[in-house]
């Protein structure tokens, strides 16, 4: 699908914000992971949280869904020994599922995504694995990867936190299933440390005891442990809604996002106080964040590591902001659906914006202006560039052709349809 973007001044409306894509996939695994019989309720449904459904059923859970909730009758520690498993592009889904693979006697991750999650790295899990005992072929670190498991070791584990917080937490998920008691040491750096805590929320939820010392470098986690099945409801989705509450401050604007709690753990609520200190007039209230956007933005300098899912749609909004703005510590989002640093910038300097990198910076000087735009943009297989992109288009003199628009689905399959009922000038072409 092809997104013809045109220039639109005004938005105006009311959304429901998306369900969370990350509480989702999170609920669904320790749904599969406990014996006995957990709802979701207001489940994400998207390429990623699709995926994961797709994956436990395939390990043996029993998932019914109607429009309201899913139920998981889970398999505890005891998944069904498939032999493949297809994640598509989602790379926590993948990382959270190495762990409980090790249950497996030979599972193969495949490869769906050879120029996305297939260019991603995952040696810092398989080092880890390797230390309980288990097997892992794979290709220099990357997809496919086999997982020769039975019998995970406990004990004294380390994992590395620079590239990714989800192994991590694919770690979190697992130990407490294993014979023994665990200890994790985080090696290096912990990137995305705030999403940890949304792993931590989820496992006390379902009954799991873990200690983690306060800067989340250290765990201590008993074995044997049995996660109880539980109700759960799925908040807004912070990561997503940041697009839309980025369009609205490029233009006139009087759009509220609901759904949107004030006390979630999602890092991605700090874009409601980027977007503040760029100057833009919203309030946040019972849920509700409410723009009244004047295309009036200033810029600002923020540490992208908290909101790492939101950068690119903040730096959508820097590209119109009266100076240069920075966003540092961001390095790791170069290891993500593509090189959210290289390529996403390769397709705003396309648009008119005059935007410069370093290894692990963004800095844009701002064109209140707006930017030309008028060119084709590819969407290196990545939702999140794509939903920038479009925040840009808005703003254009000339639009903007988003090629390969559909791979917007692997988090939020309503984006379009939302911003066209805020009012937005957007085609969407079949192809
Ligand atoms: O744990 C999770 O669900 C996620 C962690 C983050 O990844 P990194 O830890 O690789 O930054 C985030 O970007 C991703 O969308 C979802
Ligand atoms: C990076 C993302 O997801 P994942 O790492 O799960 O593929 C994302 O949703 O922006």
């Amino acid at each position: 699908m092809k997104a013809i973007v045109k220039p639109t001044n005004q938005l105006e409306g009311t959304i429901n914000a998306l369900s969370s894509k990350n509480y989702t996939t999170r609920y669904l695994l320790i749904g599969a992971l406990a014996e006995g019989t957990s709802t979701i309720y207001y489940p994400a449904h998207s390429e990623d949280s699709d995926a994961m459904r797709r994956c436990i059923r395939d390990l043996g859970a029993i998932v019914e869904e109607d429009d309201e909730k899913m139920t998981i009758q889970g398999f505890g520690s005891h998944p069904k020994h498939v032999k493949e498993l297809n994640v598509g592009n989602a790379g926590a889904v993948l990382r959270f599922l190495m762990s409980i693979a090790a249950f497996c006697p030979e599972l193969t991750f495949v490869n769906t995504y050879p120029n996305s999650l297939g260019k991603r790295p995952h040696d810092d899990l398989i080092v880890t694995l390797q230390q309980m005992g288990i097997e892992v072929e794979h290709q220099e670190g990357k997809l496919p990867i086999t997982i020769r498991g039975g019998k995970p070791r406990g004990g004294k584990l380390t994992v590395s936190g620079n590239i990714s917080s989800q192994f991590l937490s694919s770690l979190l998920f697992m130990t407490p299933l294993l014979e023994e008691d665990s200890e994790i040491e985080v090696l290096h750096d912990l990137k995305s440390k705030i999403i940890v805590g949304q792993t931590l929320e989820v496992i006390a939820q379902a009954g799991i005891h873990i200690e983690a010392s306060e800067d989340l470098m250290h765990y201590k986690i008993p074995g044997r442990q049995k996660y109880q099945p539980q109700k759960y409801v799925v908040q807004g989705d912070y990561p997503g809604s940041a697009a839309i509450l980025a369009a609205a401050a490029v233009t006139n604007s009087d759009v509220k996002v609901l759904r949107l709690e004030e006390t979630s753990k999602q890092g991605e609520k700090a874009v409601v106080d980027v977007l503040r200190d760029m100057g833009v007039n919203l309030t946040h209230e019972n849920g509700v964040v409410h723009v009244k956007g004047n295309q009036q933005l200033k810029a600002g300098e923020f540490d992208g590591d908290h909101f790492t899912d939101a950068v690119l749609a903040m730096v959508a909004a820097a590209v119109f902001a009266e100076g240069t703005s920075r966003f540092y510590n961001v390095e790791n989002l170069r290891y993500k659906e593509c090189d959210r640093i290289t390529d996403y910038l390769t397709e705003l300097r396309k648009a008119g914006a005059d935007v410069e990198e370093r290894q692990s910076e963004i800095i844009i000087h701002g064109r209140p202006q707006g930017v030309e735009g008028g060119v084709e943009i590819n969407a290196h297989y990545d939702h999140r560039v794509i939903m920038a992109l479009t925040v840009v288009g808005l703003r254009s003199k000339q639009g903007l052709v988003i090629n390969d628009a559909h791979h917007v689905a692997k988090s939020y399959p309503h984006y379009f349809e939302h911003l066209l009922s805020l009012g937005a000038q957007i085609e969407l072409v079949e192809e």
